[in-house]
């Protein structure tokens, strides 16, 4: 893709954790620069380096140290063509709503509006036709909206997972059943997250919510887009080949990175073998990196060879952790297929996600610059 002028992007939530992500990606982006950034009212009036309590390995960026954060308020971001959320979910669904009606762009990383039936839940890597429900979504607005639309990034775990399953289905046809139990890092839960005394030397075998999102989200994503009777299109949740899935969810005293253990069975028999499983996986190369995107990796799925290979602290940052990492990759003697996946939950299991689903947007014609 080619964007030869700046476009302005706004950064909602822009001093958590994935909000300072934005911040660092965004730094060095070819075409998006950040304009503005909002926060809660505890930050809001300050400039951006006394708001933020800065917890990324490089600097905060010089171009935004001294941005005054403002409250979440699209009259704050009249300058911005995009803004990307990175809010709490207790919040976030009605300001999205707010920024969406004054004619903004979001690309969101909350839950709020990931179930809803004409807001597309997109993993960059995975579904970006999924974008084509966009103008139905601002027509159902009263009045009818020119520019404003929400897309959402999936949750972090789902992410990590749906990108080799994608894969899996595109050379091998749909999957049949599916069971992922993660080990999530501690990131995930914001900061200051989990207190140590839960999470040192210990696992805790439940995330409220997570084994819920990871099997419904899947099933959107993986999904196509029907029209139904009135013409209207609609997601399928897979339907046309239903799809088992069965989740369990752990967080473990990681920093950054999501590991997950995944056995699949094939509807079709019989199955592929763990080597063409392999090859697949390691050939997935998906529109974002074919239409040019800047932040799309160039190489989405790294298969290790070696018996101890992914790992969170060597593997997490493969691709500037755009990327995920499978390996593992062998038979299973109840489904066919198992293998291991990590990703990075705070890259593209959030911020990346979010920033390339916005240049696809742009490549696709979704947003005129
Ligand atoms: N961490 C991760 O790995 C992932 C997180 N997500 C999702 O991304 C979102 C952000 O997560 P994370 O960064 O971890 O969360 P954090 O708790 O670290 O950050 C939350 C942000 O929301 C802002 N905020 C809180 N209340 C309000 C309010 N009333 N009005 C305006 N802004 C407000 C905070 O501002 P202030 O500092 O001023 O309080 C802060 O900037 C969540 O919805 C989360 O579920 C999705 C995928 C992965
Ligand atoms: N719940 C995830 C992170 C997260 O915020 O997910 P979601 O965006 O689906 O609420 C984790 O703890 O690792």
């Amino acid at each position: 893709m080619q964007v030869d002028r700046q476009v302005k992007v706004g950064v909602l939530g822009a001093t958590g954790t994935v909000g300072q992500r934005f911040i660092s990606l965004l730094s060095t982006h070819p075409f998006f620069v950040v304009a503005a950034l909002g926060a809660s009212e505890r930050s809001a009036g300050k400039p951006y380096a006394k708001a933020v309590n800065w917890k990324q390995t490089v600097p905060i960026p010089a171009a935004v140290r001294d941005i005054v954060v403002q409250p979440c308020k699209p009259e704050h971001f009249a300058d911005c063509a995009v803004v990307f959320s990175g809010l709490d979910a207790d919040v976030a669904g009605d300001i999205e709503a707010a920024f969406r009606a004054a004619e903004l762009a979001v690309f969101s990383n909350a839950k709020s509006y990931r179930r809803d039936p004409h807001v597309p839940l997109i993993v960059p890597l995975v579904n970006p036709s999924h974008l084509s429900i966009v103008p139905q979504q601002k027509a159902l607005h009263s009045p009818p909206l020119k520019k404003g639309f929400i897309v959402t990034n999936a949750n972090c775990s789902t992410t990590g997972v749906v990108i080799p399953l994608a894969a899996l289905e595109k050379a091998f046809g749909p999957l049949e059943s599916c069971i992922i139990t993660t080990m999530q890092a501690i990131s995930g839960a914001g900061y200051p997250g989990v207190p140590s005394l839960d999470i040192f030397d210990n696992v805790v075998p439940y995330i409220s919510g997570e084994e819920e999102k990871i099997e419904w989200e899947t099933l959107k994503i993986l999904g196509g887009i029907t029209e139904t009777d009135d013409g209207a299109k609609a997601f399928d949740m897979h339907a046309k080949h239903p799809l088992r899935i069965s989740a369990s969810c752990n967080r473990v005293p990681v920093v950054d990175g999501h590991t997950e253990c995944v056995s699949v069975r094939f509807a079709r028999r019989p199955p592929p073998s763990p080597q063409q499983v392999r090859e697949a996986l390691a050939a997935y190369s998906p529109d974002a990196y074919t239409l040019g995107c800047p932040s799309a990796p160039r190489h989405t799925i790294f298969v290790h060879e070696e018996p101890d290979r992914p790992q969170p602290r060597l593997d997490r940052d493969f691709q500037q952790g755009a990327g995920v990492s499978v390996g593992r990759v062998r038979q299973c003697r109840v489904f066919d297929i198992k293998f291991v996946v990590l990703s990075n939950n705070v890259c593209i299991g959030a911020a990346t996600s979010s920033i390339i689903n916005a240049e696809l947007a742009i490549a696709r014609g979704f947003i005129q610059i």
